[in-house]
């Protein structure tokens, strides 16, 4: 039996086009059993619910991800929380994201973006324990769950959003981790000599196919120490997570045990990134 994912796509959001597009590609090249359940904007939060119960009970579909973001008459709480815990590659039913705060990454699933962030540290051996480190974003899927996961890492977190000046809390991280998606939000001169930097943030530049980041990539290349770039940063490494994700649960509901060679081995064919 091969993984099975459904992509629940509502409307025609540009960003969402491309990344669904990108996520079908590689359910494509990894033989992946995919369904993509596009909707217009005007759909009812019934009618969605309804598929998604449908999705549930679905033997052939192990993962279930719905598209963000929703349009403003949907609630996406009630919508996350619809999908079956154990289908949820996403981390977004609560069930889950409460697990994620009380088991850190020993939890089933971590959501992909987090979890992008932290295989960058990994495999840049970047520890943050006792770094500052700013976090700009407190998103569900983003800022909030991976500034807990760096919390249990022992970092000394500081969380920025719409409501808090950022420069100074930029100026004192050893390690800043953007994810507010404002373009060239984070200036260069604000980075501290050596810092490192992971810019998860993406803005479309209207009328063009160009994608830029919250920090001001070529003025902070002169200051720190590492960062990523977008794109080709942590926008792909996130699809590969999906991946990662998507083979644990199938693991999960086939009773395999999970080999984590295996797994990284999974990632590896799924995206291979460079910086
Ligand atoms: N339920 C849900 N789960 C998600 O994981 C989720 C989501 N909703 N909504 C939107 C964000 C964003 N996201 C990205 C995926 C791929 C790239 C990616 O491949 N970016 C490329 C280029 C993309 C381009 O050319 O536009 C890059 O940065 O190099 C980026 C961002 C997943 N998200």
């Amino acid at each position: 039996m091969r993984p099975g994912l459904a992509i629940i796509q509502v409307g025609n959001n540009p960003s969402s086009l491309t990344y669904v597009r990108k996520k079908i590609a590689l359910c494509e090249e990894n033989e992946v059993h995919h369904e993509l359940h596009h909707f217009p904007e005007s759909i009812s939060q019934q009618e969605i619910v309804h598929q998604i119960r449908t999705l549930n009970q679905q033997g052939s579909i192990d993962g279930i991800l719905v598209q963000l973001p929703l349009p403003p008459h949907l609630s996406r709480l009630e919508i996350s929380n619809e999908i079956k815990p154990s289908k949820d590659v996403d981390c977004l039913h609560m069930a889950n994201f409460q697990n994620l705060l009380q088991n850190g990454e020993d939890n089933d699933i971590i959501p992909c973006t987090p979890a992008a962030v932290l295989h960058i540290l990994d495999s840049q051996e970047i520890d943050v324990r006792n770094q500052n480190v700013t976090v700009i974003g407190r998103s569900q899927l983003v800022g909030f769950p991976l500034s807990v996961l760096l919390l249990r890492r022992n970092a000394k977190v500081t969380i920025c959003h719409s409501e808090t000046t950022v420069q100074e809390h930029v100026e004192k991280a050893d390690i800043v981790i953007s994810c507010a998606g404002h373009k060239e939000l984070v200036k260069g001169e604000w980075i501290k000599n050596g810092a490192k930097v992971i810019d998860v943030g993406i803005t479309r530049i209207p009328g063009t196919n160009k994608i830029v980041g919250d920090i001001e990539f070529h003025k902070a290349l002169t200051k720190v120490s590492f960062i990523t770039p977008v794109p080709g940063g942590v926008g792909p490494l996130t699809v590969s997570m999906l991946f990662k994700n998507l083979y644990r649960v199938w693991c999960r509901s086939n009773g395999l045990q999970l080999n984590i060679d295996e797994q990284d081995e999974e990632l590896d064919y799924a995206q291979n990134y460079q910086f």
